[in-house]
């Protein structure tokens, strides 16, 4: 089994809102895969009907290739968070794991040492929960998520809130948990540079809307720089650009300003084109492409 969670026309409506639009999405085995989406964009909502904690207005759910009733012995295999969980500020990471070990029905008591030394934190016996760090905090609710030994985990915002060091304890622990554990990632975030050392798979939603679906490969070659021009008579420009390269791909943005995203290598041949062409050009340079606006859709400008 090759697809651990499946959407189809998954759709949910908050007040005749459509807050997710019917979505059609896979997660595949061993991917780390980020969902990536601005405040509201519906990362939350998606991920709560993927729990159980949200009813769907609409579509289906499979999980493991399970759904309806089924569904049930599929969800012991996964593991949720997403809100930080509820611990206890007075007990340790032993004491609220103990508890919610027996309100899940865990058996074994030894899988809470057994997470805490996953997640790191089994040195810590002592230290009372709100003594801990951000980073800390986040790690145990990621420990709760391991106790029923899931094959599959699914964090919405897991790095919010963090600093820099408390980003890289959790983005090592996934890996970890990805690469040696051989455990599937689902993880939000509304910051893609967050996510961008960890993930394989890049998953933008806008509005309830996936605007794009890319790989780690993919998003790599996205991330090369891009020309920005600001020119006299940005119409000229456009065609001079479209005659003298097929597959040019650039958008016209307000003020005359012409951003180019491929052929940047040949800027310097791009702005003789334009100036032996009587195309006056004001200022010329490169620049790193903002990958956020770029993927949510937020740059204005006539795309080709
Ligand atoms: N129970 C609810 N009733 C009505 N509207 C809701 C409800 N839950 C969420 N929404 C709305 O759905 C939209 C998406 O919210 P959601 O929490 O899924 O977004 P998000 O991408 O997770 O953002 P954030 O990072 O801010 O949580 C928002 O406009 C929110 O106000």
């Amino acid at each position: 089994m090759d697809t651990i969670i499946q959407t189809y026309q998954l759709k949910k409506t908050f007040k005749e809102e459509d807050i997710i639009k019917p979505l059609d999405f896979s997660l595949r085995k061993g991917e780390i895969c980020a969902l990536i989406g601005k405040n509201g964009a519906g990362k939350s909502t998606f991920f709560k009907m993927l729990a159980g904690q949200l009813m769907p207005t609409g579509g289906d759910i499979h999980l493991f290739g399970k759904s309806g009733k089924e569904m049930i012995h599929s969800k012991k295999r996964m593991g949720f968070m997403i809100e930080t969980p509820e611990f206890f500020p007075d007990f340790t990471a032993t004491q609220n794991l103990e508890y919610f070990r027996i309100q899940r029905g865990v058996i074994e008591k030894k899988r809470i040492y057994e997470v805490l030394q996953i997640v790191g934190l089994a040195n810590q016996k002592k230290k009372r929960f709100k003594d801990y760090s951000m980073g800390m905090k986040q790690r145990l609710g990621i420990a709760l998520c391991l106790l029923g030994s899931p094959d599959c985990l699914v964090l919405d915002e897991p790095i919010n809130g963090l600093d820099a060091e408390g980003i890289i304890e959790i983005r090592n622990l996934l890996l970890r948990l990805n690469q040696e554990k051989q455990i599937t990632i689902l993880v939000s975030s509304h910051i893609l540079t967050e996510l961008q050392l960890l993930a394989t798979r890049f998953v933008f939603i806008k509005n309830g809307v996936i605007v794009d679906d890319l790989s780690k490969e993919n998003l790599n070659d996205k991330s090369k720089k891009q020309v920005q021009l600001k020119v006299d008579d940005a119409a000229k420009a456009s065609r001079l650009l479209e005659q003298a390269y097929a597959d040019i791909q650039y958008k016209v943005l307000p003020n005359h300003i012409i951003t180019i995203q491929n052929h940047v290598e040949k800027g310097g041949e791009i702005n003789r084109l334009l100036v032996d062409n009587g195309v006056l050009v004001m200022e010329f340079r490169m620049e790193a492409l903002n990958l956020e606006e770029y993927f949510l859709g937020l740059v204005e400008g006539n795309e080709k």
